[in-house]
C-alpha cells in the first residue's frame, strides 16, 4: 500500500542476544503465534510493513502479548523480533494472494464511495452504471458509500480482514463506521456487546492490536481525543440466548448509523463495515439476513465458504427479484479467500482474549515492562476505582424471556407482546453469586425513558454508560463492592446484569447465571 521506507538500505547494527532477525520479500508476512501470557516485540528496522492493514514505525518496538498475527510488507522489510524460543511458531510465507484480493476488493469499496461523493456533488446526475465488477449479476450502484457486511465461519478472519478495510479506507481520508456485532469475541469493547464507532486516523495504530481490541477498547482511546463507540449491551457471549433483543439490537443500532450518516455527506460516502460472528447456520444465518436489512448492507464479502456464498446468492435472488414484490437491489456478493495465516484459536485462547478484552476497558493498554518481557512487570494506562454502592441506590435488572399462555395469566392482566422484558433482582437476591460479573451501566437518558414508559427496549436498546465488576457482595451490609473505570457515582443507579465474568487470573470461564 506504501512506498518502501527510506532507511531500507540503512546500515543496521547486529541484533542484540535476544532478538532474532527476520528479513521479508515483497509481498509476504511473519506469521506470529504468541501464547497466552508471552509477550514478545517486534521491530520494523527498514523497509515497510503493516499489522492487518496499520503501517509500522521504523525502530518503534511494537509490543505484543498473547496475539496471533501477521505482519505484512508489499515492499520487503527487515524485522526484529524478541523472546522467539518462547513463541508457539513464527515464520515467513510467500502465500499471501489473499491479501492483494483483500486489497482489490479495497479499491472496489473505493470506487463506490467515489461514486457516492460524485452522486451527492450532483444529485440530479442520471445514476452511473455500476462500477463494481462481481462475481454476482446483480450488481448495484450504491446510493451511499458502501455498507460492507462480512461473514463467514468461526476463525476465517473476518476480523482481520475488517481491520484491513478499516485502515485502508482511512489512510485515504475516509471515516468509515466499523461495527462489531460479534458479542462473544467484540473488538470494540468488552464481550457481551455489540458496538460501532466512526473510525479516525489517530485510531489506527498497531500498538491498538496489543489485544484483540483494534482500538483498545471502549474507554482506553490511546489518543485521548478518538470517538466513543456507541455500545449496546447483548449480555451474553452465546448469540442463540437471546434472538429477539439481538435482532432488536441490531435494529436499533442500523438505525442509528443510519440517523449518524443522514447529515454527513463524507462519513455517508465513506460508508461502514460490519464485521459478524462466525454463527452461519440457523439462527446464525437468520441474524446475517437480519442485519443485511437492519444495516442496508449493499455488499456482502463471503470468507472462504462456498456453500454459505451459494445460499446468500439463491436468498438475495428470491428476496430481491421475484415474487412480484417490490424491485429492490440486491447487495452485492463477492467470494474472498480465506488467508492461509489465519488460525484457529481454540477455547482457552479465545477466554485469554476475551478477558484481556475485559482488563483492558478497566486498565487500558499495558506499557512495555523495561527489563524484560514477561507480563507480570508491565505498567498500565488506567487505575480503576472500587466504588462502594449500597442496595438501596441501584436497581440490578435481568432479562426475562417469560411468556406466559393467557390462561395462566391473572384475570384481567394482559399477555405482553413484548418478547423483551426486564425484571429487576430484589435486593435480597443480590448475593455473592453475582461477585465478578461484569454489568453493563445504563445511560441516564435511558434511564430517564424508562422511568417514563416501563418498557425494558428503552434499557436494552440504548447504548450504555460503561461497565462496572463486582467485586464483593456485602449482604449484611447491604451493599456491593464495584470496579469501576473511574471513581465518583455511577452515571445511573439501573444496572444490567448478564452471564459474562471476569476476575484478573485469566482463568474464570464465563458461566450462565442460575437464578431463581
Ligand atoms: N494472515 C494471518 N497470519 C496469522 N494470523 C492471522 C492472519 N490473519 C488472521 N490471523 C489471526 O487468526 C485469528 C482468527 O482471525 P480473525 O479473528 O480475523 O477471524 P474471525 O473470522 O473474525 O474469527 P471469529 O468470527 O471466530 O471471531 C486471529 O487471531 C487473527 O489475528
Amino acid at each position: 500500500m506504501s512506498a518502501a521506507a527510506t532507511s531500507s538500505s540503512r546500515e543496521l547494527p547486529p541484533p542484540a542476544d535476544n532478538i532474532t532477525r527476520h528479513t521479508l520479500s515483497p509481498e509476504s508476512e511473519l506469521r506470529i503465534e504468541i501464547p497466552t501470557g508471552i509477550s514478545s516485540t517486534i521491530t520494523l528496522r527498514s523497509g515497510s510493513a503493516e499489522l492487518f492493514g496499520a503501517e509500522l514505525a521504523i525502530d518503534r518496538p511494537l509490543h505484543l502479548t498473547s496475539a496471533k498475527v501477521a505482519i505484512f510488507t508489499w515492499h520487503g522489510c527487515i524485522l526484529d523480533v524478541s523472546n522467539q524460543d518462547q513463541l508457539d511458531i513464527i515464520y515467513a510465507s510467500d502465500e499471501t494472494d489473499a491479501n492483494v484480493s483483500y486489497v482489490n476488493t479495497h479499491a472496489q469499496l473505493e470506487a463506490m464511495r467515489d461514486e457516492a461523493l460524485g452522486n451527492s456533488a450532483n444529485p440530479n446526475a442520471a445514476p452511473a452504471t455500476a462500477t463494481v465488477e462481481t462475481t454476482m449479476t446483480t450488481a448495484t450502484t450504491a446510493v451511499g458509500g458502501p455498507r460492507v457486511l462480512l461473514v463467514g465461519p468461526a476463525d476465517c478472519g473476518k476480523s482481520s480482514l475488517a481491520r484491513v478495510l478499516t485502515a485502508y479506507a482511512v489512510k485515504l481520508g475516509r471515516t468509515p463506521i466499523l461495527v462489531d456485532l460479534d458479542a462473544s469475541q467484540n473488538m470494540l469493547s468488552v464481550p457481551g456487546t455489540i458496538a460501532a464507532i466512526p473510525v479516525s486516523s489517530d485510531m489506527i495504530s498497531p500498538d491498538c492490536y496489543g489485544t484483540s481490541s483494534i482500538m483498545g477498547g471502549s474507554s482506553s482511546s490511546a489518543s485521548g481525543g478518538a470517538m466513543m463507540p456507541l455500545v449496546l449491551w447483548y449480555g451474553s457471549q452465546d448469540l442463540t440466548a437471546h434472538p429477539d433483543v439481538y435482532k432488536a439490537q441490531l435494529s436499533k443500532l442500523g438505525h442509528a448509523i443510519d440517523e449518524r450518516l443522514s447529515g454527513d455527506t463524507d462519513a455517508n460516502a465513506s460508508g461502514i463495515i460490519v464485521n459478524t460472528s462466525g454463527l452461519i447456520e440457523d439462527i446464525g444465518y437468520q441474524y446475517l439476513l437480519h442485519a443485511i436489512e437492519a444495516f442496508r448492507i449493499n455488499v456482502v464479502l463471503v470468507l472462504g465458504h462456498d456453500r454459505l456464498y451459494s445460499m446468500l446468492g439463491t436468498q438475495f435472488k428470491k428476496d430481491y427479484e421475484g415474487g412480484g414484490g417490490p424491485m429492490r437491489k440486491a447487495p452485492i456478493l463477492i467470494k474472498l479467500p480465506r488467508s492461509g495465516g489465519v488460525v484457529s484459536r481454540d477455547a482457552s485462547f479465545r477466554r485469554a482474549l476475551r478477558s484481556q478484552s475485559i482488563k483492558r476497558y478497566f486498565y487500558g493498554n499495558s506499557t512495555p515492562p523495561k527489563s524484560s518481557d514477561g507480563p507480570s512487570s508491565s505498567n498500565y494506562q488506567f487505575s480503576p476505582c472500587l466504588i462502594e454502592v449500597r442496595m438501596a441506590d441501584i436497581q440490578l435488572h435481568k432479562l426475562s424471556n417469560i411468556s406466559l399462555a393467557a390462561s395462566l395469566l391473572p384475570i384481567s392482566a394482559k399477555q405482553s407482546t413484548d418478547p423483551i422484558q426486564l425484571s429487576t433482582i430484589p435486593s435480597s437476591e443480590i448475593t455473592s453469586k453475582f461477585q465478578h460479573s461484569v454489568l453493563a451501566v445504563c445511560h441516564p437518558s435511558a434511564v430517564e425513558k424508562y422511568e417514563h414508559s416501563g418498557s425494558a427496549r428503552d434499557l436494552y436498546l440504548a447504548g450504555v454508560a460503561g461497565f462496572v465488576i463486582v467485586e464483593k457482595v456485602d449482604v449484611d451490609k447491604a451493599s456491593m463492592s464495584l470496579l469501576s473505570p473511574c471513581g465518583g457515582s455511577l452515571p445511573s443507579g439501573h444496572l444490567l446484569s448478564g452471564d459474562i465474568f471476569w476476575l484478573d487470573n485469566d482463568s474464570l470461564e464465563p458461566a450462565q447465571l442460575q437464578f431463581d
